[in-house]
């Protein structure tokens, strides 16, 4: 279990730039450290964001690309190149910008792809493909670092609160009327969530200020997912001002 940690920036666009930074120096600790790293994304404005800074860092060139693995915290139930895929949209600001392995980046399964329009089996599949490339029988690979967003009303990944996925204990789930548009989903639920070393979750803006004031103050634990989240080794709120409006100051431990 790990101390949540606060990082507050002065606005969105900084913070997206030191997201990017810290992420290029957790890959490269990473590849010294096991020779190889890996990264799990989301979806969202903000993790956009942070995917367009990375590909416009110069020291990008540093992290040897095809030794990183790329997975997915959660996806949209949306046909393979619809824009409204995390994957559509990650591959598009950085992934497809970078030297990656193609065979090291592992989308959640579209919705016209071989698991057919059945969330369900996608999730299946999904947790499949981590399981194989998870050491002996443990169910999921080391994860060194897990990007989140955090919604309005603190969801994480595709986990809503109030919604049978936030008690769910299988690594993935499908999710059928998601508040978040569109319905369907699928994604990693909170038990393989926290299994990853560091969990990140960024956010930006004054209309998540009351959800972040809330899950970092503990007052929102059992109804806020944000608040059910931690990585084994570290737990980083990366915020805007606007967003820690809510942050009781002492919790801001970096700047
Ligand atoms: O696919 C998604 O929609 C997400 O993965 C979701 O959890 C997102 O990260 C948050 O809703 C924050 O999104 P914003 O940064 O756009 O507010």
């Amino acid at each position: 279990m790990s101390e949540a940690s606060v990082a507050v920036h002065a606005d969105a666009d900084l913070l997206a730039q030191a997201v990017a930074a810290r992420l290029l120096v957790k890959l490269l600790d990473a590849q010294a450290e096991r020779g190889q790293a890996s990264v799990v994304l989301t979806g969202g404005r903000i993790a956009a964001a942070v995917y367009r800074a990375v590909a416009a860092l110069p020291a990008r060139d540093a992290v040897d690309w095809s030794r990183v693995d790329v997975w997915w915290g959660d996806e949209r139930f949306l046909p393979a190149g619809d824009p409204d895929r995390n994957e559509t949209q990650a591959r598009a600001a950085l992934l497809d910008v970078v030297p990656l392995d193609p065979a090291r980046i592992h989308p959640m399964p579209a919705s016209d792809g071989p698991a057919g329009d059945d969330p369900e089996e996608a999730a299946a599949r999904y947790a499949a493909e981590l399981a194989a490339a998870a050491p002996g029988t443990a169910p999921l690979p080391h994860f060194d670092v897990l990007m989140l967003g955090v919604g309005e009303d603190g969801h994480v990944a595709s986990v809503f609160p109030e919604h049978p996925v936030h008690y769910e204990s299988r690594p993935v789930s499908a999710v059928r009327g998601s508040p978040k548009p569109p319905p369907v989903r699928t994604t990693l639920t909170l038990p393989a969530i926290n299994t990853a070393e560091e969990v990140w979750l960024v956010a930006s803006g004054a209309d998540k200020s009351p959800a972040v004031g809330m899950a970092l103050a503990g007052a929102g634990s059992v109804q806020l997912p944000a608040a059910g989240v931690q990585g084994t080794g570290r737990t980083l709120w990366l915020l805007d001002r606007a967003a820690a409006a809510d942050v009781p100051t002492r919790l801001r431990s970096l700047r």
